[in-house]
C-alpha cells in the first residue's frame, strides 16, 4: 500500500445533527486507488509485450528510476505521487492520491486501510455512508467488494444448470425458473478460501462486532434492514425479489430519490446478511466478454439501514433514535465495445453502462466545480445518478474505490479512471446525522429547554427574583394569550398552527420581536402538512412535556426581558434628567457668577463631579453588570456620596480656612448653594494638571478671610474616573495638604 492509512481525522462528534438543514463541516469524497495484479490468462497474445510489472521502483545511488516497462510507477520521496504512462500519447501523467493499493495488497489490507471501517462507525452513529467501486471492466471492482466466492459458485451453478436444461424437454425448459439460493450458501462461502471474500463480507463482520460492543457500552440497540437492487439497462430491479417488472424511482422531499416497493429484509445476524448478499449476487446480471468472463452488466446497490435506539445521557427517561445507512455500490465497468467484442445484448448493456457512467461523471464534474456546484446537477439523466444523488452531494460520507489495471494496453482507461477519481476528490460532502424528524424535534426542544433554563436563571439572578417557578396559572394564561388560545392544559395540537404563534415570542436585543430561526427551520422540515401531525402516546407525552416546559420558560423569559428593557429605559430617563439639571445648574452658575463671585466657583466643582458621575452611571459596563434598578440606586447612592464628599471637601476646606464655622459639617450639596454665609464663601478652583490626567487637583484658597488675613491652600487629589465609576470619590490623606501663606 502506498500512502497513509485512510484519514481518520474526524470523529462523529464533529458532525452536525439534523435533517439536512443543520450544516456540519465540509468534507470531500474520499478516494483510494486499487491496482489489480496481472491475472493468469492476461499474458495471452492480446497482452503479450504490453503487460507490465507494477513493482514500484528501485533506487540507485539515491536517485529514483522507474521500470520503463511499467504503465504505473510511484515516485519517492513523494510517496503520494505516481505517474501513469500514456502509451498512445507517449507521455507520462502524474497523479496524487492519499491511498494507493499496490497489486500485492490483500483484501484485508484494503478493508483495514481504505477507511471503510470509519464509514461503518459513522453509519452506526447515524450518518448515511456510501462505498462505491468504480473502474474499467475487469479491473477488480466486484473482486474488491465481494471477492470471487460468488463468481466461482456462479460458474459451477451455471454449468450444472446448463447441463440440466439440456436434458429437459423444450416445454419444460420454457417454464423452468432458477431455483432459490441453493447454489451459494453460507457453507459454500466459508468453504472458499478466506482471501476470496471482499470488503462487503468483512464489513458485515465488523458491523456486528461494533453492534455488540455498543450494546455493552451504552446499551444501544440496532435493527438492521437490507435492500439490494440493480440498475440494468436503465431499469431498477429488485435483487431480493426478482421480477420482470422494474421498480419506479420516485422523489420525496424527506427521502430524495428512492425505488418504490423495494423489498427489505430484516437481518438479525451475520448469516442473514451473507444470505442476502448471496441471493443478490445470484440474481445479478452477469455475462462474459473477451476481457472478463464474469463481467457485471448492471450497477448493484446494497443498502444496509441501521436504526438505533439509545438512552439519552442527559435525560434518563428519554431515548435518542437515529437511522444510519451504509450503501455498498458495485458499478458496472466502463468498456470499449471493440475491445470487449460486445454484440447483441452485451452491446446494448455496454452502451447503457457507458451512458450512465458518463452521466455520473458529468454530475461529479458539476459538483467538483465550485461555480457549478450550486447550479443544476443532471441527476435525472440516468437511474444510477438518481439513486446515487444522496451519496454524491447529500449529507453523508462517501468513499470511492477506483480500480485500475496495471496493463500498458489499459493505460488510456487507467488515465481516464484516475481523472474521474481526481475530480471526485473535489466533491464536498456535508455529513449530517439522520434522525427521525419527530426525534429531532424532541431533542432540539430538550436542548432549548436547557438553554432557556440557563437564561432564566441568569435573568432571575440579575433581577434578584427569588421564586423558582412561575405561578403556573399565570404562565398558562400567558401562553394561552400568546398562542391565541390554542394551548389547552398540557395538550398540544402538534402542527404548524401551534408552532407559528411561538415564533412571535422571540425577543431580540433591540427589544423588538422577531422570528426564531430554529423554529422556522423546524417548520420547514415538517413539510407542508406538518409531517409530525400525529404522535403516538409515548412520544406525545414527551413532546407535550418539553413543549410545556419550553413555553413556560419562554414566556417567563420574555416577561423578564421586558422588565429588563423597562428598567433600562427608566435608567436612561434618570440620566437624562440629571443632565437637564446639570445644564440648569450651569446656567445658574453663569448668571450668579457675576453677582456672587467666588462662592459659585465651588458649585463649578460640584457640577463637574456630577457631570462625571452622570456619565459614569450611564456607562455600558454598569448597565450590563448591574440591573437598571441597582444601577439607579447606585447612581442615587453615589450621587449622595459624591455630594457628601463634595461637602466634605468643602468642609475640609472651610475647616482649614474658617475654623470658626461649624454649620458646614451638616450642609448638603444644595445647601452649598443656598445657605452658606457670604463671609464663608470659598474659592474652589478646579485645576487639571494635565489635560487628560485622571487625577484632578482641587486647589482651595480663602482670599476672603479678612479676619485672619490668612490665605490657606488645600490640595485635594481626587481619584479620577475609576473612583467616580464606583460612585465614590476618595480623598487621599497624603495628598491633602494645608499650607499657610
Ligand atoms: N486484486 C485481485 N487479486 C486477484 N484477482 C483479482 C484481483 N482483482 C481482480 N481479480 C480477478 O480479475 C477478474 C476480473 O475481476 P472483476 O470481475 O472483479 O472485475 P470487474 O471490475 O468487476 O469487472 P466488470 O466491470 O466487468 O464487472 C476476476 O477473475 C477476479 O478474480
Amino acid at each position: 500500500m502506498i500512502g497513509d492509512q485512510f484519514d481518520e481525522r474526524d470523529s462523529s462528534d464533529s458532525f452536525a445533527y439534523g435533517m439536512g438543514g443543520n450544516h456540519g463541516p465540509d468534507h470531500s469524497i474520499n478516494v483510494v486507488i486499487r491496482v489489480r495484479p496481472i491475472i493468469s490468462g492476461q499474458t495471452s497474445a492480446q497482452h503479450a509485450g504490453k503487460s507490465i510489472a507494477t513493482k514500484t521502483n528501485s533506487k540507485e545511488n539515491g536517485t529514483t528510476t522507474n521500470d520503463p516497462s511499467t504503465a504505473i510507477s510511484f515516485q519517492p520521496p513523494d510517496r503520494f505521487k505516481y505517474v501513469v504512462q500514456d502509451v498512445i500519447a507517449s507521455t507520462v501523467r502524474p497523479f496524487a492520491f492519499n491511498v494507493v493499493f499496490e497489486p500485492e495488497a490483500t483484501q484485508e489490507e484494503v478493508f483495514e486501510h481504505s477507511g471503510v471501517k470509519r464509514l461503518i462507525d459513522m453509519a452506526l452513529d447515524g450518518f448515511a455512508c456510501t462505498v462505491f467501486a468504480y473502474g474499467q471492466t475487469s479491473t477488480g471492482k466486484t473482486y474488491t467488494l465481494t471477492g470471487n466466492a460468488f463468481q466461482v459458485c456462479r460458474n459451477n451453478f451455471e454449468k450444472t444448470e446448463m447441463e440440466r436444461m439440456e436434458t429437459m424437454s423444450p416445454n419444460k425448459r420454457r417454464h423452468h425458473t432458477t431455483p432459490g439460493s441453493n447454489c451459494v450458501n453460507h457453507q459454500n462461502l466459508n468453504s472458499n478460501n478466506a482471501k476470496s471474500i471482499g470488503i462487503v463480507q468483512l464489513s458485515f463482520a465488523y458491523l456486528f462486532e461494533q453492534i455488540k460492543r455498543r450494546k455493552l457500552r451504552d446499551k444501544t440497540l440496532y435493527v438492521i434492514t437490507v435492500s439490494y437492487l440493480e440498475v440494468y439497462n436503465e431499469q431498477v430491479l429488485d435483487l431480493l425479489n426478482p421480477s420482470p417488472r422494474s421498480l419506479n424511482v420516485r422523489w420525496a422531499k424527506d427521502r430524495g430519490f428512492y425505488a418504490e416497493n423495494l423489498f427489505k429484509v430484516e437481518c438479525e445476524d451475520i448469516g442473514d446478511l451473507e444470505g442476502v448478499l448471496e441471493e443478490g449476487c445470484k440474481n445479478r446480471q452477469v455475462r462474459g466478454h473477451s476481457m472478463n468472463e464474469n463481467s457485471s452488466r448492471s450497477h448493484a446497490v446494497m443498502t444496509i439501514t441501521l436504526s438505533s435506539e439509545m438512552s439519552d445521557p442527559e435525560d434518563p427517561q428519554g431515548f435518542i433514535r437515529k437511522e444510519g445507512r451504509l450503501c455498498l455500490v458495485d458499478l458496472a465497468g466502463s468498456e470499449k465495445t471493440k475491445r470487449t467484442n460486445s454484440k447483441g445484448g452485451t452491446f446494448v448493456e455496454a452502451n447503457n453502462i457507458n451512458r450512465s457512467l458518463l452521466v455520473l461523471g458529468n454530475c461529479i464534474a458539476c459538483l467538483a466545480d465550485p461555480k457549478r456546484r450550486n447550479g443544476h446537477i443532471p441527476y435525472r439523466d440516468s437511474m444510477l445518478t438518481k439513486l446515487l444523488a444522496d451519496s454524491l452531494a447529500g449529507n453523508g460520507m462517501t468513499l470511492m474505490i477506483a480500480c485500475v489495471s496495471p496493463m500498458k494496453c489499459d493505460s488510456q482507461e487507467t488515465i481516464s479512471t484516475l481523472r474521474y477519481a481526481s475530480r471526485a476528490k473535489r466533491v464536498r460532502m456535508n455529513p449530517v446525522v439522520q434522525m427521525d424528524p419527530r426525534e429531532l424535534l424532541i431533542l432540539s426542544l430538550k436542548r432549548e429547554v436547557r438553554v432557556l433554563r440557563v437564561e432564566n436563571n441568569y435573568l432571575r439572578q440579575n433581577y434578584q427574583i427569588h421564586h423558582h417557578q412561575p405561578p403556573p396559572a399565570a404562565a398558562a394564561a400567558a401562553i394561552t394569550a400568546v398562542n391565541g388560545g390554542q394551548f389547552a392544559a398540557g395538550k398540544f395540537p402538534f402542527c404548524l398552527h401551534f408552532v407559528l404563534p411561538m415564533i412571535s415570542l422571540q425577543l431580540n436585543e433591540n427589544g423588538t420581536f422577531d422570528a426564531n430561526s430554529m423554529l422556522l427551520s423546524r417548520m420547514e422540515n415538517m413539510g407542508p402538512n406538518g409531517a409530525i401531525d400525529k404522535v403516538d402516546d409515548k412520544d406525545g407525552h414527551l413532546l407535550n412535556k418539553y413543549m410545556h416546559d419550553n413555553e413556560v420558560l419562554r414566556v417567563e423569559n420574555v416577561q423578564l426581558n421586558l422588565q429588563r428593557h423597562r428598567l433600562i429605559r427608566d435608567h436612561e430617563l434618570v440620566c437624562k434628567e440629571n443632565e437637564r439639571l446639570m445644564r440648569k445648574l450651569n446656567s445658574l452658575i453663569g448668571k450668579s457668577e457675576t453677582s456672587s463671585g467666588n462662592r459659585n466657583r465651588q458649585l463649578i466643582g460640584s457640577a463637574h463631579l456630577l457631570t462625571s458621575l452622570s456619565s459614569s452611571a450611564s456607562s455600558p459596563s454598569l448597565l450590563s453588570l448591574v440591573s437598571p434598578e441597582d444601577a439607579t440606586t447606585a447612581v442615587d447612592e453615589s450621587t449622595t456620596q459624591v455630594s457628601h464628599n463634595v461637602n466634605n471637601v468643602s468642609n475640609h476646606a472651610i475647616i482649614s480656612t474658617t475654623t470658626s464655622s461649624s454649620n458646614h459639617h451638616e450642609s448638603r450639596p444644595q445647601s452649598v448653594q443656598q445657605s452658606k454665609p457670604k463671609e464663608e464663601q470659598n474659592d474652589l478652583i478646579l485645576v487639571r494638571e494635565k489635560p487628560n490626567s485622571t487625577t484632578n487637583r482641587i486647589r482651595h484658597s480663602n482670599t476672603r478671610n479678612s479676619e485672619t488675613e490668612e490665605s490657606n491652600t488645600l490640595d485635594l487629589t481626587i481619584r479620577g474616573k475609576s473612583a467616580v465609576n464606583g460612585g465614590r470619590i476618595q480623598q487621599q490623606g497624603n495628598n491633602v495638604r494645608q499650607r499657610k501663606t
